[in-house]
């Protein structure tokens, strides 16, 4: 199987994808280039979830194949992915802090949101893109349960101020979807992407 490139940072996307025994190799473009590679992840003014996560997936994956040619890197199938939190209309990303994260927990209890990760493939010419959404109960939270949690640092790096594989998933009374799409990269939809390329599963 061809080697691909993987532009994303997500510790969970390595291994997801190493557990689909599919080659990669990172592509760091945006820590080590600086401003010309940055992605645009504010929200525009009324832009709903959906496109939200579409939009930051398929500007990770441009952004990463002009890294690669103005490198002049090995040219390979390149695959990004976004993930988010949607509570009705509002997106939660990452907490800056905190104070962020509580209120997100808090916004979160008891209540059902969806996570949407999209994935991007582009191979050459082609470009696709797939996206996995979830739906996700959470039991009410306390705020022992919510201060303790984020006493564990495991918040900060992650969508929505949760990790479902971590102590979170405790949190969770049910799930529709896909448990790998809410940890950042939903296996089924890649498999189906990467097929474009020849990959077989
Ligand atoms: C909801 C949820 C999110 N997450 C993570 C997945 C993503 O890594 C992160 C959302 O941030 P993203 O911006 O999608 O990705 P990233 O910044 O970690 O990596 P990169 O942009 O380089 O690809 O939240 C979990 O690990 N578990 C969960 O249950």
């Amino acid at each position: 199987m061809q080697t691909i490139w993987l532009a994303s940072k997500s510790p969970r996307r390595a291994e997801l994808l190493q557990g689909m025994g599919v080659p990669f190799e990172v592509l760091q473009f945006t820590d080590a280039a600086g401003a010309q590679y940055e992605v645009d992840e504010s929200v525009h003014p009324g832009e709903p979830p959906r496109d939200y996560v579409r939009r930051v997936a398929l500007d990770k994956a441009l952004h990463a194949l002009s890294y690669m040619r103005d490198r002049q890197l090995v040219a390979r199938p390149l695959l990004s992915a976004d993930t988010t939190v949607a509570l009705g209309d509002r997106i939660l990303g990452k907490p800056a802090d905190a104070a962020e994260a509580r209120e997100m927990l808090g916004a979160l209890s008891g209540q059902v949101h969806e996570v949407l990760t999209a994935v991007v493939v582009i191979d050459g010419h082609d470009i696709r893109q797939m996206l996995s959404v979830s739906r996700v109960h959470f039991m009410p939270l306390s705020v022992e349960t919510i201060d303790r949690y984020i006493a564990s640092g495991e918040p900060f790096d992650k969508a929505g101020a949760y990790g479902i594989q971590g102590h979170a998933g405790t949190f969770v009374a049910d799930m529709q979807g896909s448990f790998t799409g809410i940890m950042g990269l939903p296996v089924h939809e890649t498999a189906c992407l990467l097929e474009h390329c020849g990959y077989r599963f």
